[in-house]
């Protein structure tokens, strides 16, 4: 069973334009995520940021320009195929309420299941040797996020901040090569992004994935990305370190004359 350690392949958007009736929400839009690193996409409120997600993960064609994994080309295929070729994403709104950490950790790894349903439900003996070889994976993963203690409990009596590192070991649980954070920290009090802030760094250290990051929060992108795509009314406007994107005078623009980004984004 793959444990995602091997190093992932780039991941390249090229000249990506996506319209909605008149509004061009991205125009041509191109940046690289480069193996193994956090590349935060961000923008003012409407820059197209989300839209960009939706066009890695297979939720949105754009109208021309591509996104590949290494060789591989995802721009025209289904969501569920996207995130089993290794692009797994978290929604910013959903945070889970139902079943067992467990149970959701398990949704995560049905996508992986060789064993069909009928087999399963049958408790065939490979099938139930795939079971316990998962439940073993996603115990380990939730450990991976913090929540090894909590693998049993019913979801709905954890904290919010946990609920949401449930979502995140879902998403894990899809051995994802590179993973797609939409708003990790949102809704989160000031010790809880802290604790996620680690959490990401940790995963992308120990499983060697790419991570790409959409977040309001300047403080925690300027924290953990190596690289910074900023956008603004759908095109790029900038590419570079933390560092470099924070002094930028279109950065400082963008964000209505704010000194200094994080002042003006931390919405
Ligand atoms: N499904 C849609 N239909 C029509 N217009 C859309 C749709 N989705 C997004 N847009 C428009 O495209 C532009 C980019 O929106 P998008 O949600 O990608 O921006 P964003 O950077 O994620 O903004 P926010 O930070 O507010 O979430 C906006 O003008 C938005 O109104």
């Amino acid at each position: 069973m793959s444990t995602g350690t091997a190093a992932p392949p780039a991941l390249e958007v090229r000249d990506v334009t996506v319209r909605f009736a008149g509004l061009t929400a991205l125009d041509e839009v191109s940046f690289t995520v480069t193996p193994g690193t956090v590349h935060a996409v961000i923008g003012p409120n409407g820059a197209g940021k989300s839209t960009c997600f939706n066009v890695l993960s297979g939720l949105y064609r754009p109208a021309s320009g591509s996104v590949r994994l290494g060789t591989t080309e995802l721009t025209r295929l289904a969501p569920h195929n996207i995130a089993t070729l290794g692009v797994a994403r978290t929604f910013q709104n959903i945070v889970t309420t139902q079943g067992t950490v467990a149970d959701n950790l398990m949704l995560g790894r049905h996508v992986l299941s060789r064993a069909g349903f009928a087999a399963s439900a049958l408790r065939l003996p490979g099938a139930v040797r795939e079971q316990r070889a998962h439940l073993a994976r996603a115990r380990e993963i939730a450990g991976l996020v913090g929540l090894g203690d909590l693998f049993d409990s019913p979801v709905s009596l954890l904290s919010y901040g946990d609920r949401k590192r449930v979502e995140l070991a879902r998403a894990l649980c899809l051995e994802p090569r590179v993973l797609l954070l939409d708003e990790p920290v949102a809704g989160m009090n000031a010790s809880e992004r802290v604790r996620m802030a680690e959490v990401v760094r940790d995963i992308r250290a120990s499983l060697g994935l790419s991570v790409v990051l959409v977040e309001h929060d300047m403080g925690l992108v300027m924290r953990l990305a190596d690289e910074v795509t900023v956008l603004d009314f759908g095109k790029r406007i900038a590419h570079g370190t933390p560092d470099e994107v924070r002094q930028d005078p279109e950065v400082l623009r963008a964000y209505l004359g704010t000194e200094n980004p994080e002042a003006g984004a931390a919405a």
